[in-house]
């Protein structure tokens, strides 16, 4: 899809497309929209992004907030979307061992105890190691230290959303 076409979409279509570029944050999508026309899909991302920086540090956790576990109940209920669903078994969050499923739910539940946002990490960069490994690691970090490298990992999940929408003609999906 070119940028001529995203910026000829009315805002329905628009919304209907890159609604979930931020995980369950289709408010973001609308609100960018405004800032039309786009010179680039870098420029569509570096709108998102700005969005997000500017948001206070509630709204930052609110968007953590907002993305299911990896690997928690949601993944085999088949409630998470599309995307996130597609991206957490891709990595595999759905034929973890026993063993890694148990230590994936004790450190998830950590995590969110101790700072009150779930873990985020852009599943299709890594593998079910290096997530594991991530978590572990992150638990120990300072509460705005985890805020803003969860707001990063948000950012790279949009990047490749984006990248994935403009790529396969998504405007045939409308
Ligand atoms: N919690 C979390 O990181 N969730 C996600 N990461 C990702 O790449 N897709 C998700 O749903």
């Amino acid at each position: 899809m070119d940028i001529s076409v995203v910026n000829a979409l009315p805002y329905e279509d628009f919304v209907s497309i890159f609604g979930n570029v931020v995980e369950k944050c289709p408010l973001i999508t609308a609100a960018v929209w405004t800032r039309r026309p786009f010179t680039s899909l870098n420029a569509l991302e570096a709108a998102i992004n700005e969005f997000i920086d500017a948001l206070p540090e509630s709204g930052k956790e609110g968007i953590l907030r907002c993305h299911p576990d990896l690997a928690g109940k949601h993944l085999h209920s088949g409630a998470l979307t599309r995307e996130s669903q597609e991206e957490q078994t891709r990595v595999g969050m759905d034929a973890l061992s026993s063993a890694e499923a148990s230590q994936m739910a004790r450190l998830n539940a950590e995590y969110k105890g101790r700072f009150g946002f779930p873990f985020v990490i852009c599943a299709r960069m890594n593998d079910k190691v290096t997530i594991l490994r991530e978590l572990s690691e992150r638990c120990r970090n300072e509460r705005a230290a985890e805020r803003a490298r969860g707001i990063a990992e948000v950012k790279k999940i949009c990047r490749l959303r984006l990248q994935g929408l403009t790529l396969s003609d998504a405007t045939n999906k409308l």
